[in-house]
């Protein structure tokens, strides 16, 4: 007799006995049960949806899970067009849902599924008989296949994170963002050298309006996000988001509060507009357009047009500038800032330009995390205007940023990284596609985030500059002046691409440290600032995040356990209450020691070798700030003619050395 491995007979003479299953008190399980209710694939695919969730469902495409080549989805959007365009009595029409934003249905036109949420009308296009279909505040799950099967760069990563591309643009074009004067804006609003408001008129407006709403209306499906701005329920502002890709709605999703399914059903009429066309290039023979990118925004109309750029972030900080308008409006400080809460209630602010460490030192595991990027500071405190973080992913480590690495899962929008083709993980070390990796994540991602996302009046505010020069102290205490100075410098020092060696830090000044979002003169925040931290008896801070023992190239930067160690007592206020001693040049007074810190590091100048070097690079450093600031002299500061000349006085001081 034949046996195999496990010593079982294989003699085909022998055939097997049947196998005895015993009914009740068994091992062996009986699983089996009635079979499913579907005579066709499709109709079993089918069956795995329960009708809940508002979703316009895309004409042709069965299911979740189908899989389909390239060619057949292009036949079936084809098949969707022509449908569109064929007349509606037919019956041969699309999945068209029509209605309007205050919730009445004007028409719905072969809707298989049953919506509890009206989709907004898109407008027709100019040919009447088609109809844009309109997928309504998709959920995270939906806009991953929408994502991962029609754009390409769509990925999941081994975290389930949404990998996506943002094309050729990965950053901000700030030199292409125009806004309409008019009448009202052109009083109002800051215009002129350092302004980051490039005017245009409200004719062109209208020509890259109708270029973008053209294009939106030209295919078979658009996004549309209903959401809120500001966690402060006196202060929120409705705004819609119209877009052409999965990515720009997830995005959107992620960073703006989301509404619930009632608030929704009440949405009404929104505050403001986005019309993102980015992958639409504007025209070049439009006056005022400069390149074929154009962000376009329109305070009287309360709109926003997006053409030729699809960085995502155009929009989140695009509502933001509307933002530094609408809100200083109502006397509220619009902030560039993070904020968190400690378990005693105080709040801290942190205000810096881009990559200095506003979401990194904002995310802090003791404290309670209110937000990562933007905020309002009105009479009733702080509240966070997003619903959402959009962190640095260059170079993340577990190690260094747990809550930012663990965020980084299903329902995050990871844009630009590079991951492993197989194992779909992400290699934050690479910077192929750019050193500006993005995460974008809803806020409760964060495991303790304070929702809603708003705290009491701010007891510090901390000034963040990654001093690439090297010469400004790891943590200084600033006067209320000497805060107002550095909140109107702005300083960050950037070091300009990586690749050929090493390259001399540029300095960045940029008004109250997001001169790119404000709308009204910087001098009207400042003294929005200071009357409010001196209201409220905050204490302002200035943390190097930058450079420590030299200039880029020599020194390096300041290990992050240390500054967390120096935030750690500025929040305790341990900091408040040591000694002090004040810098030569800028002033500064800085503490001779903070627990967990090398006190050697405090003063820069005990951490350069070349002391020449040092003073000629301080030197360097404060005659940019003076140049800089020429530009505020002549402005008044607030009411208060003795804070402006305090203010003035405030920043660095050359005769200090000459002696
Ligand atoms: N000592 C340090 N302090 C803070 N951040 C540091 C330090 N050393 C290195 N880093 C890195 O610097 C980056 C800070 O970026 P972060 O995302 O916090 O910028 P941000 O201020 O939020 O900018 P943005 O407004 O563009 O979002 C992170 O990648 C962080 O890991
Ligand atoms: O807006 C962006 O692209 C990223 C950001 O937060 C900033 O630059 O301040
Ligand atoms: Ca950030
Ligand atoms: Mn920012």
């Amino acid at each position: 007799m034949a046996a195999n491995g496990n010593g079982v007979s294989t003699t085909p003479k022998s055939p097997l006995a049947r196998i005895q299953t015993q009914k009740n008190g068994g091992i062996c399980h009986d699983d089996s049960g009635k079979p499913v209710k579907a005579q066709t694939i499709d109709e079993l695919h089918s069956l795995q949806r329960k009708r809940s969730a508002p979703t316009t469902p895309l004409d042709g495409v069965q299911g979740a899970f189908a899989t389909i080549s390239e060619d057949e989805r292009q036949r079936q959007q084809l098949q969707s067009i022509s449908a569109s365009l064929a007349s509606l009595t037919r019956g041969t029409g699309p999945k068209v849902v029509r209605g309007d934003p205050a919730g009445k249905v004007q028409s719905v036109s072969h809707v298989a599924h049953h919506h509890h949420i009206e989709a907004p009308t898109i407008s027709v296009s100019d040919s009447s008989l088609k109809f844009t279909h309109v997928l309504y505040n998709l959920s995270p799950a939906e806009l991953y296949e929408q994502a991962i099967k029609y754009e390409k760069g769509s990925f999941i990563t081994s975290t389930g994170a949404l990998a996506t591309l943002s094309g050729a643009k990965t950053g901000r074009s700030p030199r292409d963002k125009r806004v309409v004067i008019d009448d009202t804006t052109q009083d109002e609003l800051w215009w002129g050298k350092g302004s980051p408001n490039i005017e245009m008129d409200e004719h062109t407006f209208m020509v890259n309006r109708e270029r973008a709403v053209d294009y939106l209306n030209s295919l078979d499906k658009v996004f549309v996000n209903d959401q809120f701005l500001n966690w402060d329920p006196q202060n929120r502002i409705k705004v819609r988001i119209v877009s052409a890709r999965a990515y720009h709605s997830l995005f959107m999703h992620n960073m703006c509060i989301r509404p619930t399914p009632e608030e929704l059903e009440n949405f009404g009429t929104p505050d403001f507009t986005i019309y993102n066309a980015g992958q639409f290039p504007c025209n070049r023979y439009t006056h005022y357009m400069t390149s074929s990118t154009s962000i376009d925004l329109n305070l009287a109309r309360r709109e926003m047009v997006i053409l030729g750029t699809q960085y995502a972030g155009e929009m989140k900080k695009g509502l933001f500038s509307v933002m530094h308008y609408l809100m200083p409006m109502r006397q509220i400080l619009s902030l560039h800032s993070g904020c968190n809460m400690g378990k005693d209630g105080d709040v801290a602010l942190f205000f810096g330009l881009s990559g200095t460490g506003k979401t990194t030192l904002s995310t802090d595991h003791n404290r309670y995390l209110i937000g990562d990027d933007e905020h309002c500071w009105s009479d009733n405190g702080v509240s966070n205007i997003e619903g959402g973080c959009y962190a640095k992913c260059i170079d993340l480590s577990r190690e260094k940023e747990p809550d930012i690495w663990n965020a980084i899962k299903f329902g995050t929008v990871l844009e630009n990284v590079v991951f492993d083709e197989h194992t779909r993980e992400v290699d934050y070390g690479d910077k192929s596609v750019t050193e500006n990796t993005r995460a974008a994540y809803p806020i409760e991602y964060i495991p303790n985030a304070k929702i809603p996302c708003v705290g009491p009046h701010p007891k510090n505010v901390i000034l963040l500059a990654c001093d690439a020069f090297g010469v400004l102290p790891p943590v200084s205490k600033l006067s209320l002046a000497q805060t107002m100075y550095h909140f109107i410098s702005g300083y960050t020092a950037l070091v300009a691409g990586t690749e050929d060696g090493i390259k001399e830090p540029t300095a960045t000044f940029s008004a109250c440290f997001g001169a790119a979002f404000i709308m009204l003169h910087p001098t009207k925040y400042a003294a929005m600032l200071a009357e409010k931290m001196q209201k409220h008896g905050a204490t302002g801070w200035l943390v190097n995040t930058g450079w420590s023992g030299g200039s880029y190239g020599s020194g390096n930067r300041i290990k992050l356990p240390y500054t967390r160690k120096i935030i750690d007592a500025i929040h305790s206020g341990s900091l408040l209450n040591a000694t002090y001693h004040k810098t030569e040049v800028f002033g500064l007074d800085i503490p001779t020691e903070i627990e967990g810190v090398p006190s050697e590091i405090l003063h820069p100048e005990n951490t350069w070798a070349d002391k020449k070097a040092y003073k000629e690079t301080l030197l360097k450093l404060a005659g940019l700030f003076k140049k800089n600031f020429e530009t505020f002299t002549n402005y008044k500061i607030g009411k208060d003619n003795k804070l402006t000349e305090e203010i003035l006085a405030a920043g660095p001081n050359f005769q200090f050395l000459e002696q």
